[in-house]
């Protein structure tokens, strides 16, 4: 399977080489970079290997990318839709790792991303794969998750599609690693900056607010609207989303239980640490896995679910590579059974 990676230089570029390293069916062909075209890849990331023959190509010359059957997008939003396009015409899959095309409601993606959506009429499937995976078998253009929304869709869907929540009382609490906010240089994500230090942002208007929502309202069958409160965190990876919402009146326990069970238990990368479990972002860094705990604080009647995972591999690279398997009939596991780096 021919492969390419438009965006290579970026952590999640950089993510997608790493774990295609060990991927038996993927051969990477082109992989590009505007800043650091005619770089030899190794020169920028000497800590993979596999790649050692590949130089980055600019994507000006996107028509040179048609010999793929697949295409990775890595690049900031808004600057998919292009290649996405010109692609998709040509045969080549499409996964784009960005918000390009997360939304169906492209309004929503333009009142919230403040761009105009260029390729409204593509059709691209979101890529939560446990939740959409017989959509992303059939998908040309998919649409992969952000970091946040996957931690926090895949805490609550078992609660929403039991209906045992009370819709309107979400609450999500995340905490993010820097590389969350990708390799470019910013003020917020300066050492000094961040080191010893923990905040908050974007409160009560995150981009990632609608896809929750999104995820959520499908799974509901009517409109989910809740608060999500992000965080930053002084690590390279990782985040956690703690959420919370009041249960509907009767519901017990071990109905709980059974919600997350009966969604997961044939889930490979969703570890269920059970009720009274507690997740943490070295038990999965590193790793494609989402590790759930749940508790029951019966003094308020809330549910609070924990989520971790790692931003860069479920939350990114890693959950593309399992879209990649299931669009082109693979294992779903293929090249994603690493282990956690811990400690
Ligand atoms: N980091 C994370 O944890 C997650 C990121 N994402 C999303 O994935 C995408 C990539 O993120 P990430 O890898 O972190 O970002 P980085 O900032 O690390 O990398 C961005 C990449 O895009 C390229 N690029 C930047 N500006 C432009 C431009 N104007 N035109 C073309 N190429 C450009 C850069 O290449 P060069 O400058 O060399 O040309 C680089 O390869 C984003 O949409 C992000 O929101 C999604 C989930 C998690
Ligand atoms: C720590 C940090 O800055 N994280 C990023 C989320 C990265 C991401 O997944 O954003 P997309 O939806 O654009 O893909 C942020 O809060 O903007």
């Amino acid at each position: 399977m021919k492969v390419s990676i438009i965006g290579a230089t970026g952590y999640t570029g950089e993510e997608l080489l790493r774990i295609l390293a060990n991927h038996p069916q993927a051969e990477i062909v082109h992989i590009t970079s505007e800043s650091q075209t005619g770089t030899a890849i190794q020169s920028i990331y000497p800590h993979i290997t596999g790649f050692y023959d590949k130089t980055l190509e600019s994507m000006k010359d996107l028509d040179k990318l048609a010999d793929s059957d697949v295409a990775f997008i890595a690049l900031p939003h808004g600057h998919a839709m292009e290649a996405g396009k010109r692609l998709s015409a040509q045969g080549v899959k499409i996964i784009d790792l960005g918000a390009d095309y997360r939304f169906r409601d492209v309004g929503v993606y333009e009142q919230w991303y403040k761009v105009p959506h260029t390729h409204p009429e593509a059709n691209a499937v979101y890529g939560l794969t446990e939740l959409n995976r017989d959509a992303v078998k059939e998908a040309t253009i998919v649409g992969n998750p952000g970091c946040y929304t996957t931690a926090s869709i895949l805490a609550l869907a078992p609660l929403v599609s039991c209906q045992l929540i009370e819709l309107h009382t979400i609450i999500v609490d995340a905490k993010s690693g820097v590389s969350g906010a990708g390799r470019s240089l910013s003020l917020g994500s300066h050492f000094t900056e961040v080191f010893e230090n923990l905040k908050a942002y974007n409160i009560a208007g995150h981009r990632h607010t609608p896809e929750i929502e999104q995820a959520l309202s499908l799974l509901a069958g009517e409109p989910v609207i809740l608060s999500f409160t992000p965080h930053l965190v002084p690590m390279a990876r990782g985040i956690l989303s703690t959420c919370y919402a009041s249960l509907k009146a009767g519901v017990t326990a071990s109905q709980v239980d059974e919600a997350f069970q009966s969604l997961y238990q044939e889930e490979y990368f969703i570890r269920l640490l059970g009720r009274g479990g507690y997740p943490s972002t070295k038990q999965t860094r590193g790793s494609n896995f989402c590790d759930l705990g749940w508790h029951i604080d019966s003094r308020t009647n809330r549910v609070i679910v924990v989520s971790a995972i790692d931003n860069l591999v479920k939350g990114a690279a890693g959950q593309a590579v399992q879209n990649l398997n299931v669009m082109f009939g693979l294992e779903e596991r293929t090249g994603l059974e690493q282990a956690p780096l811990y400690p």
